[in-house]
């Protein structure tokens, strides 16, 4: 069975071209456990599993009893939402994350120290979150030749985004918020590899679009084009070098990490759910 070998700290893994903080861990989970999760977030393959095994009154497992429902389709895209999709208002109606996405992904997130400076006191990034934890995943997936446009991630979640790229390789463009004039290039460059982790926070967060061309394949992926280009897997670089910078994507899932600000608990003030009266 392979292992990961995962950094001592963030600090190790931080993207030091970028304003303060984004960090990136190439291989963030085995090959096992990202089969695992495409499993669970794929759409069942015969459309009759989801009732028999209700009916059958089986614990489901989750590849064959997703509801066909649970995939928005946007669009372009596909779009799940763990554990619900926030109200007009922003707010997260409370409840729990699915346990497949909290083990490996958010614990294995919230293992991650910091910095080296901090493991005494075991400072991770959601250390100052509204719950220090996550609370919200967006599942979403992008065919070769889809992507997202520009955009920000908005003051609903605390300022931190954690994502996991499954199946596929995709490129972030990165862009400053104010570039008005003549055609808008990114600034910045990230790869993402498949299993990787990228946590995006700060300026970054704050102060930039991010957005994924709709392309086929990428190109010019150089080390003085890609910003993460010297922790990529070594193999993800030489597929680059050999390829003449150019890398053909495949169907990618990404998992979207965050912690959404204002959660309610809607069964505090319904009483047959449990609340108070
Ligand atoms: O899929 C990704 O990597 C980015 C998705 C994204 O930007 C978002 O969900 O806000
Ligand atoms: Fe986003």
């Amino acid at each position: 069975m392979s292992t990961i070998t995962l950094p001592p700290s963030l600090s190790k893994v931080q993207i030091t071209t970028l304003p303060n903080s984004v960090y990136y861990i190439s291989t963030f989970i085995t090959p096992l456990e990202e089969e695992y999760l495409l499993n669970k977030v794929k759409p069942p393959t015969f459309p009759t599993t989801y009732p028999i095994q209700k009916t059958l009154n089986q614990k489901p497992s989750q590849i064959t009893s997703q509801p066909l429902t649970s995939w928005r389709t946007l669009i372009h895209r596909r779009l799940q939402v763990y554990p619900a999709a926030l109200t007009p208002s922003g707010e997260l109606q409370k409840s729990p994350l699915p346990p497949w996405l909290e083990e490996p992904l958010v614990s294995r997130l919230l293992a991650l120290p910091l910095s080296d400076s901090t493991p005494a006191s075991g400072k991770n990034v959601f250390t100052d979150s509204p719950h220090q934890r996550p609370n919200h995943v967006l599942i979403n997936e992008y065919p070769p030749g889809i992507g997202i446009t520009p955009h920000e991630d908005g003051p609903a979640y605390f300022p931190l985004v954690a994502t996991v790229s499954l199946a596929g390789h995709t490129v972030l463009d990165i862009y400053g918020k104010n570039e008005t004039t003549g055609k808008r290039e990114p600034k910045w460059r990230l790869l993402q590899e498949r299993r990787s982790l990228l946590i995006t926070t700060g300026d970054v967060y704050r102060e930039t679009l991010h957005g994924i061309g709709d392309l086929e394949r990428d190109c010019e992926l150089t080390e003085a084009t890609v910003e993460n280009w010297n922790l990529l897997r070594e193999e993800t670089r030489e597929a680059c070098l050999t390829s003449g910078g150019c890398l053909e994507r495949k169907l990618r899932i990404s998992a979207t990490i965050r912690d959404v600000v204002k959660v309610r608990d809607y069964a505090r003030f319904v009483p047959s759910l449990g609340g108070r009266r």
